[in-house]
């Protein structure tokens, strides 16, 4: 790697974890909306909930830290709500092809949507946390590090392509 000058909230082994960081943030509430499809399929709820989504969205913009770019946090927020029903809408399409597949049992999403409401709150800070992501190199630090989430975690297609999805505006200012 080529050595930059400047301070150390540039420097790419801090430019680095913080990827890794919010990375790993946004695959753990990813991988929730695994439970939050099969509750939806079997209760036959919509996956589409523009009040809970408001909500969420509201509630990421109250927990942004004072000054923070609350439409920044909306964007990644949205990102993220936006991600979790490509994939509810992919295991959908596989349930309804394959129903034998389909869950049968209502798992309970009430924890589920506490870890999600959590989740959300830690990515919203990490988005906007001085020096961290962004700049030079934002967007190869993200690709390293997903590359190696998407191994180290076995993502199949449908989770790695809305990873790729919620990450969209990671990187930009
Ligand atoms: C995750 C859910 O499904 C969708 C995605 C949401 C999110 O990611 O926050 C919120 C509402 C739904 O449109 C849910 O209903 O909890």
């Amino acid at each position: 790697a080529t050595a930059t000058a400047g301070s150390a909230a540039a420097s790419p082994d801090v430019a680095a974890s913080s990827a890794t960081t919010i990375v790993t943030l946004i695959a753990d509430r990813l991988v929730l909306a695994d439970t939050v499809a099969r509750s939806k399929w079997v209760t036959r709820s919509a996956i589409d909930d523009p009040v809970r989504e408001h909500a969420v969205l509201d509630a990421a913009a109250r927990t942004a830290p004072p000054g923070a770019p609350a439409l920044r946090v909306r964007v990644v927020v949205r990102d993220q709500i936006e991600a979790s029903k490509t994939v509810q809408r992919a295991l959908f399409a596989g349930w309804s092809a394959t129903p034998r597949t389909a869950p049968r049992t209502d798992p309970d999403l009430r924890n589920v949507r506490t870890r999600i409401s959590d989740l959300t709150a830690e990515i919203a800070a990490a988005t906007v946390r001085p020096g961290t992501v962004g700049g030079i190199g934002c967007l190869a630090d993200l690709a390293s590090v997903t590359s190696r989430v998407v191994v180290d975690r076995g993502l199949d297609a449908v989770h790695t392509i809305a990873l790729v999805q919620a990450e969209r505006s990671v990187c930009s200012r």
